[in-house]
């Protein structure tokens, strides 16, 4: 049986919690294969040897963790810069907060080159090789420049937008083509499909065929929406824990007369979170039953802070929390608790059902596995209500939810005020049917049909040629 390798930027001990849905669902999801991961170590060094430093390597479990360290250099221009100044915001359909600085590309450029040489002497000739996200689109094109002819897939976690938005970026054409490495590209969304099937006819001039292929000149790769879900069974686990349960009980005791509303995010421009006080401010302006009555749990982790667009919404939600605080609040109730440091994971499910409401109000995500975890939290006899943002990637899934705009203020207050009065049959009604898609599209689910088309997509590549 082939050998599965995952690469990404991120990596986290399998064995162990991790917040940010990449390191979870990569977890979860090699530990059941085995295999090995190959990333960042999440370490900077200031004199990086030239041509790359030692790979690290330790096994957990089944899975072998292998790790290169970055130069400050190269953690600046290809992390800070390239992925999280330019690919994440135009991936998010934020031209305004991008930084189009040529030096980042070069860095982005030397850490896959850097990536690809390190990982090759690593690899056997069946290995099947699965890269993942913005940070590593040119991996394919660098290790296929090595001789590697292993099945390589590649899974972007981020929304993919528009031709017109893609084409803000100065080397769009170079980055987009790299992708004909790959045999096959798996997106969140139909959305992002079409988006990267319409940006391959009109920018690359390359021509449809069946299969949702694409080719020119040559080459071809399978483009297809394969939307990540979570492990449904290891989050009930968790669930079921002394921590989650002590969370749980903690807080319901704690609002047994008030209405908890819950949104937990990273602390990410891409997650409307100002726009989400905003709205909840509106709440308590528009329907004052909710005043000294419901309270807004924030939790924000901490995330990219040397970035500047990331330092600057952590003040402008401070600001927001503060003057909701000091204009609405009294000795007895405050109605916002931001609190801007990780949360533990194994305490994410008590939190989850303790809430009366979850606001899961992203301006755009590729999916949010935030939300379908609250759906598994909850109690099927007395479920919370998910308020979900129709731009995140789940809302395609998740049709049963309470779907907003969250650039509309009011619209998202009046969501907000339906969800905390809506009667238990219709709770009861839409938590089945949201449950159910959860259930059924999980993280197995979603690592089972990518490697299983990705089996078949090089072997119809291999076939055609
Ligand atoms: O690694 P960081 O820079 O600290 O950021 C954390 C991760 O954020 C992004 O997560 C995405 O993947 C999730 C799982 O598919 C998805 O639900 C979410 O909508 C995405 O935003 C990023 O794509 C990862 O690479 C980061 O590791
Ligand atoms: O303080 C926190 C914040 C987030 N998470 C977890 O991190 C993941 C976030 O994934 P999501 O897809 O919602 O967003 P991302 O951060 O990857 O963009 C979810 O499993 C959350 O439960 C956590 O454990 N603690």
């Amino acid at each position: 049986m082939s050998r599965l390798v995952v690469v990404s930027n991120r990596l986290a001990d399998p064995r162990k919690p991790a917040a940010g849905g990449l390191a979870v669902a990569l977890g979860e999801s090699l530990q059941e294969s085995g295999g090995l991961w190959f990333g960042w170590s999440g370490n900077v060094i200031d004199e990086a040897p030239t041509g790359g430093g030692e790979v690290h390597t330790r096994s957990s479990g089944n899975v072998t963790l292998a790790t290169i360290d970055l130069g400050r250099d190269d953690y600046e221009t290809y992390y800070e810069g390239y992925s999280n100044s330019v690919l994440w915001p135009v991936f998010h359909y934020r031209l305004d907060l991008a930084d189009f600085n040529t030096r980042y590309l070069a860095g982005y450029r030397r850490v896959n080159a850097l990536f690809a040489r390190q990982l090759r002497p690593m690899l056997r000739d069946d290995d099947i090789i699965w890269v993942h996200d913005y940070h590593l689109i040119p991996l394919a094109a660098e290790l296929r420049a090595l001789g590697c002819r292993q099945r390589i897939g590649f899974f972007l976690h981020v929304p993919l937008p528009p031709s017109l938005i893609l084409a803000a970026i100065p080397q769009h054409e170079w980055l987009m083509r790299s992708l004909f490495a790959y045999d096959l590209v798996g997106l969140q969304s139909e959305a992002d499909v079409n988006h990267c099937m319409r940006y391959m006819t009109t920018e690359t001039g390359a021509t449809l065929q069946p299969d949702q292929r694409v080719s020119v000149a040559g080459a071809s790769v399978q483009i297809m929406a394969f939307p990540i879900g979570i492990d449904v069974e290891e989050f009930r686990q968790l669930g079921r824990s002394s921590e989650a349960q002590n969370t749980y009980e903690r807080l319901r005791s704690e609002y047994s007369r008030r209405q908890l509303l819950l949104g937990i995010d990273r602390l990410d421009y891409s997650k409307g979170i100002p726009q989400r006080v905003r709205a909840f401010r509106e709440l308590l302006e528009r329907y004052p039953d909710n005043v000294r009555s419901a309270t807004l749990l924030m939790i924000a982790s901490p995330s990219r802070d040397a970035v500047n667009a990331y330092a600057d919404l952590r003040q402008e939600l401070e600001g927001l929390c503060g003057a909701i605080n000091g204009d609405f609040g009294d000795i007895e109730w405050m109605p916002v608790r931001y609190i801007h440091r990780t949360v533990a994971r194994k305490r994410v499910p008590g939190l989850c059902r303790a809430s009366r409401v979850a606001l899961v109000t992203p301006l755009r995500d590729g999916m949010n596995l935030v939300a379908k975890e609250y759906v598994v939290a909850q109690d099927p006899d007395d479920p919370g209500v998910l308020v979900l943002s129709r731009f995140a990637g789940a809302a395609e899934q998740l049709r049963d939810a309470l779907l907003v705009n969250p650039y509309d203020t009011q619209g998202m207050a009046e969501g907000i005020q339906i969800a905390l009065h809506m009667p238990l049959e219709e709770r009861r009604r839409r938590h089945r049917a949201l449950l159910e898609n959860v259930e059924r599209f999980d993280i197995h689910w979603w690592r089972e049909s990518f490697l299983r088309a990705l089996q078949r997509s090089s072997q119809t590549s291999a076939s055609a040629a």
